[in-house]
């Protein structure tokens, strides 16, 4: 089997970062070019780069482009002072996912030994390449271990993107059926469309069909009747926030997709990487769930489709608890279940108890 490789979502450039714009998929592979932090919050605010670990090398790579702007400063006060409120700034262009706040932290250690603003630009970039290199190997990872979860011909079902476009390379949750592809074992994809804003229909769908990867559309609300008519074995889900507790934020509609597995008597899988896991967040509650404009629900395709007025509540993320994960697939390995001690052990980097 050939090996297939995608394209690249985040491609530093030193002056300037190129993005696949996620929005005009599957219709057109644009690009846009970034060339200031303000250019990349509107970027990552509008979705035009997305999916946790993608979002949060792109700011990575957002800090580098803006300390490539310094090389005037000589000041290394002045300028660690000014890259922390860049780093603030990109911050809170999405509040959920973890990986966003964890990527402009690692850079900002980066550069705690520095002696001059030089020396700080060139650490700064290094990183940010670190962050991207690193998180294809994670990815990967994820797929070896999430792969040995399945069987060859099993119907997976899955919702939102949590392919290759939405992080380095791979994706998390979408990474076994790479990998089952390259291998040539048969696996089929169900996906699930992800109202409101598709990035099922066409993003899964639009990548897992270039790489050769049987997949299927469904809407959301064919889940169940899926489940059992499909006979689908497994769900598996990417992540924005696993809480100290193992409880779980991802794209809306996940939650729905956990009651569902376990009253059909499916196992119910997580794919993170361990820059997802965040032990500060105590529980699920703590999580905070981004709220989006009301148009993504009035409006399909820039066309409204509900009455003028109507009141609309939009919330991007659900907490699925813990009660209802199978298991939390790492890059360092699976987790079945003691979430707080496990994932406490596995961030950590000690030596695990499990798989
Ligand atoms: C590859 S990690 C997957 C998650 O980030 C993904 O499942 C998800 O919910 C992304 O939501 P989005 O709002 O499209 O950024």
């Amino acid at each position: 089997m050939s090996k297939h490789t995608p394209v690249q979502s985040v491609q530093y450039r030193g002056d300037h970062l190129l993005l696949l714009d996620q929005h005009e998929l599957p219709h057109k592979m644009d690009f846009i070019r970034i060339e200031t932090t303000e250019q990349l919050w509107n970027a990552i605010h509008a979705l035009q780069v997305r999916g946790a670990p993608a979002i949060g090398i792109a700011a990575a790579f957002g800090l580098s482009l803006w300390a490539n702007q310094q090389k005037e400063e000589s000041d290394l006060r002045t300028f660690t002072h000014q890259l922390k409120i860049q780093r603030n700034y990109l911050s809170s262009a999405r509040p959920t996912a973890v990986n966003l706040c964890w990527a402009l932290d690692r850079v900002m250690q980066s550069i705690q030994y520095a002696e001059t603003v030089q020396d700080a630009i060139q650490l700064i970039e290094i990183e940010a390449l670190t962050i991207q290199r690193e998180d294809e190997a994670t990815c990967q990872q994820i797929g070896e271990y999430a792969l040995s979860l399945f069987q060859p011909g099993d119907h997976i079902l899955t919702i939102c993107n949590p392919g290759a476009i939405a992080t380095a390379r791979y994706g998390t949750a979408l990474a076994p059926f790479y990998l089952a592809q390259e291998r040539g074992v048969p696996l089929s994809v169900y996906a699930c469309e992800t109202r409101p804003l598709l990035q099922g229909s066409r993003l899964t769908t639009w990548e897992l069909q270039q790489a050769g990867v049987d997949v299927t559309l469904i809407t959301d609300n064919m889940a169940a009747h899926t489940i059992r008519t499909k006979k689908i074995s497994a769900i598996i889900v990417g992540c924005d926030r696993i809480a100290a507790n193992g409880d779980t934020a991802n794209k809306i509609g996940t939650f729905g997709l956990a009651l569902q597995a376990k009253a059909l008597g499916i196992p119910f899988y997580v794919a993170s990487p361990l820059s997802t896991i965040d032990l500060d967040t105590p529980s699920g509650e703590s999580i905070p769930i981004e709220e989006r404009h009301p148009e993504e629900v009035t409006h399909l395709a820039g066309r409204r489709i509900a009455p003028e007025g109507i009141k609309v509540y939009n919330p991007a993320f659900d907490v699925t608890p813990h009660e209802y994960i199978s298991a939390i697939i790492t890059e360092k390995g699976i987790i079945f279940g003691s979430y707080r001690e496990n994932l406490a052990i596995i961030k950590n980097q000690k030596n695990l108890l499990i798989s």
